[in-house]
């Protein structure tokens, strides 16, 4: 058996292959894969390690003569056409679970780090600016005020849990559905995506990208905000309008963002949002732990055995294809 990754694998991926007789090759070169490169590798494979990589239709279908697992190295699969997939019968899978708490820490680093201008300041001392201001670049206290999460799935709910321990903040969420557990444990209301704009003093953002919910944080949203809210966005950078999010805070339509994804990803070092004092952003670092990528890394790993063996992924996100 022989499989090819698409970046390369934590060491533990490596290993875990290793032990089980499975080849591995993995994608060295400086740029990421393109599609013709791809489709020119895949003849040779018979399962794949997905790390970012678009999968259309097309590639799906050429990939069905001999690929027998999609093992996706994320929790978001937006990138790979699941629907597809399942026609032609191969199973997918991500890695839900072993990446929400290190994803709620960089959700929790931004809004601490957005409230109190941390990178900011940081920035002040790099530049010898070191002043200490009574009046000027001022934050504000986290401590009670209300937490708004779009999307309380599996990270949103850690993001949630971490800000009423840690802040006692006020839990209002917005959901595709109802979590009576999470309401009971957290004191948590659900409110209706409106609501949840207007009353939210920070908005985490948990949700997957899907046709619902890009660009769902657009110019009509941000004008439903607080001119003193903040929006923190973990999830991926198209569920933002960039631009207008860049005229809302320019304009003081609102106060602050906190951005670990961008659209596109790398955000150009000319972007104008980094040039703004109530702006923090990262190079999309959510599970970039050491524990974390282990784990990643043998969950995808024992999810591609499973499926070169003819059985059933531990996660798959096309059960279906295990249907009759
Ligand atoms: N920054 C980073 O490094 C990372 C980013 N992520 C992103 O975080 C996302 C969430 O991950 P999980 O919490 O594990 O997923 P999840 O599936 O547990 O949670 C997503 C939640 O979004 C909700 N949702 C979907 N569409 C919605 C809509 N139209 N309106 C309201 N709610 C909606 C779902 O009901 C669900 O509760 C991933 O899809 C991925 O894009 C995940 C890990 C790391
Ligand atoms: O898991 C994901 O979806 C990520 O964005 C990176 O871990």
């Amino acid at each position: 058996m022989k499989v090819f990754a698409t970046r390369k694998v934590p060491k533990i991926t490596r290993e875990l292959l290793e032990q089980n007789q499975i080849e591995l090759d993995e994608w060295h070169e400086n740029h990421s894969i393109t599609k013709h490169e791809l489709m020119e590798l895949i003849p040779g494979y018979d399962g794949i390690f997905v790390m970012s990589t678009q999968f259309d239709r097309e590639i799906i279908e050429f990939s069905s003569k001999n690929i027998k697992a999609l093992s996706l190295l994320s929790v978001g699969f937006e990138n790979v056409d699941v629907k597809a997939a399942t026609e032609f019968g191969i199973p997918v899978s991500n890695t839900p679970d072993v990446l929400s708490e290190s994803t709620a820490d960089i959700a929790f680093l931004l809004m601490q780090n957005v409230a109190r201008k941390a990178f900011f300041n940081y920035k002040r001392v790099l530049d010898g600016n070191w002043k200490r201001e009574f009046n000027d670049h001022l934050g504000f206290d986290l401590s009670g005020k209300t937490l708004g999460v779009f999307g309380l799935g599996r990270i949103g709910f850690v993001t949630a849990k971490r800000s009423k321990a840690a802040f006692d903040m006020n839990i209002i969420y917005h959901n595709r559905s109802r979590n009576e557990e999470v309401e009971n444990e957290l004191n948590a209301k659900y409110v209706s995506f409106d609501e949840l704009l207007a009353q939210s003093d920070v908005i985490s953002i948990h949700s997957a990208l899907t046709p619902e919910t890009e660009m769902i944080f657009n110019k009509d949203a941000f004008q439903k905000m607080k001119n003193s809210a903040v929006i923190i966005n973990t999830s991926r950078g198209k569920v933002i309008d960039e631009k207008a999010l860049y005229e809302a805070l320019k304009s003081g339509k609102i106060w602050g963002a906190g951005l670990d994804v961008t659209d596109p990803e790398p955000m150009s070092a000319d972007n104008p949002l980094l040039a703004l004092e109530n702006v923090a952003v990262l190079p999309h670092i959510g599970s970039a732990t050491k524990e974390t990528r282990t784990a990643m890394g043998k969950l995808a790993v024992e999810n591609m055995i499973l499926a070169l063996n003819g059985k059933r992924m531990k996660t798959p996100v096309n059960p279906e294809v295990y249907e009759d």
